[in-house]
């Protein structure tokens, strides 16, 4: 029996169980009310500017943090194909990185004049620490494939099928919310489970309190926008 049970977690794999386990945490990161105000298009678009603003800075943090897992990768990873899907994420943060510029001049906002809201310098902080040697391959891409997968879930789902999202906002939407970003998160998520999988318990354990840690840093950084309200 215990067995069956055994093999039952091993066929959805550890990140679905822990998403379902933490389903109210998880829900909170993706269908915040700032999504859910893009969504139904009463958003303001202060704290749109807001939440732009800030994110500029947040993903100027999070290349080295990708940077530091293709290192892990390369070090410990057990399947050479690991390196490849992160390296292609390092390559698509170049283009990210241009995308805001030119998004953050289309609404006038000055990038090198944003200054970080507590809540970013706290986010970023955790990737600091995340990039330390110390920290095992396994608990920094269940971090990564977090991080990237709230993205993907909350902006897909301001595209889906009876949303009322500006005109203006879509193509933001649409780079965390098209197939391509979904294939590749699904592609972390499987290196994450493969991972977890083997994981010792203490690992396990880490690993879980990361996922939750970042759940809430997301809530925390979509709040930011809360102020502009
Ligand atoms: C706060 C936050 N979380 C996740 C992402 C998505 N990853 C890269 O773009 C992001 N841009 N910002």
């Amino acid at each position: 029996m215990e067995k069956q049970a055994k093999c039952e977690e091993k066929k959805i794999g550890v990140i679905e169980t822990w998403s379902r386990k933490h389903r109210l945490l998880f829900h909170g990161a993706t269908r915040h009310p700032l999504i859910l105000s893009i969504r139904d298009g009463s958003i303001n678009i202060a704290s749109f500017k807001s939440w732009l603003a800030q994110d500029y800075l947040f993903v100027r943090a999070f290349v080295p943090f990708v940077a530091s897992v293709l290192i892990k990768a390369w070090k410990e990873s057990d399947e050479n194909g690991d390196m490849e899907v992160i390296l292609g994420g390092v390559a698509s943060l170049e283009d990210e990185l241009s995308w805001f510029k030119r998004e953050a001049s289309k609404w006038g906002i000055s990038l090198s004049e944003v200054v970080p809201q507590q809540a970013n310098k706290k986010y970023c902080g955790l990737l600091e620490s995340l990039m330390s040697p110390e920290v095992e391959y396994t608990v920094a891409i269940t971090a990564f494939w977090v991080i990237e997968a709230v993205y993907q879930e909350s902006f897909a789902h301001c595209i889906g099928e009876d949303s009322k999202t500006p005109q203006e906002l879509k193509e933001t939407c649409e780079r965390w919310g098209n197939e391509a970003f979904a294939k590749y998160c699904q592609s972390l998520q499987n290196i994450a489970n493969r991972r977890l999988q083997k994981a010792s318990d203490e690992e396990l354990k880490k690993a879980e309190v990361m996922f939750l840690k970042v759940l809430e840093y997301e809530v925390d950084f979509w709040n930011m926008s809360k102020g502009n309200v």
